[in-house]
């Protein structure tokens, strides 16, 4: 998909009050997980409840670039016949990754420590995002950057040594792509490799891992941080995976039910590992009414159904702590701080600014369009909040699927309709998003 391709606008508007039982798509993060590990694994991994977004089909195509066999079985069901550790084939196309950071940044640390040459590219959205936080820490493993476009951007394209060493690696920045890429590096290097995080990111890696049998140990490091020390060239062992519903897409029928007068919402099945709970956190701080209904343990990944309705919202202040646990969630409570009765600052946003879009600016951007007040300090954005929103605009999405979906989010509240110019990069993370939303009585057209 490009830019350049006819754009599909969508108009939100206010309507009745949003009822109804959902499921969303599977998680993003796991999906694209259960994939690598599949593809790093001898024998086969079965998958159910994979999310059959865009992003993650293209980790599926460039599994089989690599050597893999990936089968879909059944809606959601897929079965990857892998070629395990040290054993990927060398690509003979570049793999394209579309407009996934995950499926890219990921992937360079699982061919990095193979003995193979391969490039990385992606749409014009990922062409544009850094790639160096994932490259620096790969050269201390030996992989050798050929090509690079200007400041580390793609195309790239990597060589891996035929003799890794093991890296110990304090990440610069709270990212669990380039922690996960350091830890799926270190797989095919021998001894132990090291990463220290400041502040702890989302664990799926680091609990695939373990699933799959490698030895792997998490310890706290500081107030908020974590180490993880990981033993190389492991044989992994098939293991099922079956992947939750993303709390990142259960976000916005979420804040849509919060916002919206009278709603009764509940979203099944939402996983709720305290790595990505940050935006329920924040509603609930802001007097959201929502109830964590049935938690349960379902294959290591604590789940929920969460009841959500109507309610009167209070601005609060967000600790830049909180931020890794709730890093894609922002633009949608920035919709929700728009209603909310007094301002809500969410602190520590830079990481904003190097995802799909400039989320910073897209956001500040759709506020602006939707006539609420807003403030940008640094790295903090101020939402003035006054239990309104005027709306009437139209938002630009800049190729990123969270801002698309978030503004469509805000028309079902605001008192003049809300378009969006373009919906097409929904589906990499959220095919279903329009119909499932359309189920619980959203006005879209
Ligand atoms: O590891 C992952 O699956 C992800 C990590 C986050 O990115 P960063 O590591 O860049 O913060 C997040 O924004 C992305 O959607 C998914
Ligand atoms: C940032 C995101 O994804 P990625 O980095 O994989 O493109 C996202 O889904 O919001």
């Amino acid at each position: 998909m490009s830019a350049s391709e006819t754009k599909t606008p969508l108009t939100s508007r206010r309507g009745a009050a949003l009822a109804g039982t959902i499921t969303v798509p599977g998680d993003k993060s796991i999906s694209h997980r259960a994939l690598m590990f599949g593809l790093l694994t001898v024998g086969e991994t079965r998958i159910t409840g994979l999310l059959e977004g865009e992003d993650v089909l293209n980790t599926a195509k460039v599994c089989r670039q690599l050597g893999a066999t990936v089968e879909r079985t059944g809606p959601g069901a897929w079965r990857v016949q892998g070629v395990g550790v040290g054993g990927l084939k060398e690509p003979t196309e570049p793999l394209d990754f579309g407009n996934a950071g995950t499926g890219c940044r990921l992937m360079m640390g699982v061919i990095g420590c193979h003995p193979i040459r391969a490039t990385f590219d992606g749409d014009a959205s990922l062409r544009k995002r850094p790639m160096r936080r994932a490259l620096d820490p790969l050269e201390l493993f030996g992989v050798r950057v050929v090509e690079q476009g200007e400041g580390g951007r793609l195309p790239i394209t990597i060589q891996g040594p035929k003799d890794a060493v093991p890296v110990t690696y304090e990440s610069p920045v709270a990212s669990a792509q380039v922690k996960s890429a350091v830890l799926l590096a270190g797989l095919n290097a021998p001894g132990i490799t090291t990463v220290i995080e400041t502040e702890a990111t989302r664990d799926h890696t680091e609990r695939m891992l373990s699933h799959f049998g490698a030895e792997v140990t998490v310890t706290p490091h500081g107030a908020h941080g974590r180490r993880i020390d990981l033993v190389g060239q492991p044989e992994l062992k098939a293991a099922p995976v079956v992947v939750p519903a993303d709390p990142s897409s259960a976000a916005f029928p979420i804040v849509a039910a919060a916002i919206v007068p009278g709603s009764d919402v509940t979203v099944t099945g939402v996983m709720m590992n305290p790595l990505r709970t940050g935006l329920i956190t924040t509603l609930i701080e802001m007097g959201a009414e929502i109830e964590v209904l049935n938690a349960r343990v379902e294959s290591g990944e604590d789940i929920a159904d969460l009841r959500v309705r109507g309610s009167r919202l209070t601005g609060v202040d967000v600790p830049a702590h909180r931020a890794p646990s709730m890093i894609d969630e922002y633009p949608v409570l920035a919709v929700a701080a728009a209603f909310a009765e007094g301002p809500t600052r969410m602190r520590g946003l830079h990481e904003l600014r190097v995802k799909e879009s400039d989320r910073l600016a897209a956001v500040a951007a759709g506020l602006a369009a939707a006539g609420v007040a807003h403030t940008i300090e640094g790295d903090d954005l101020i939402v003035a909040g006054d239990g309104r929103a005027p709306g009437g605009g139209t938002v630009e999405t800049h190729m990123d699927h969270r801002i698309a979906m978030s503004f469509l989010v805000m028309g079902l509240a605001t008192a003049q309709p809300m378009r969006v110019d373009d919906t097409a990069f929904i589906a990499t993370s959220f095919p279903d998003f329009v119909g499932l939303m359309r189920g619980l009585g959203a006005d879209f057209s």
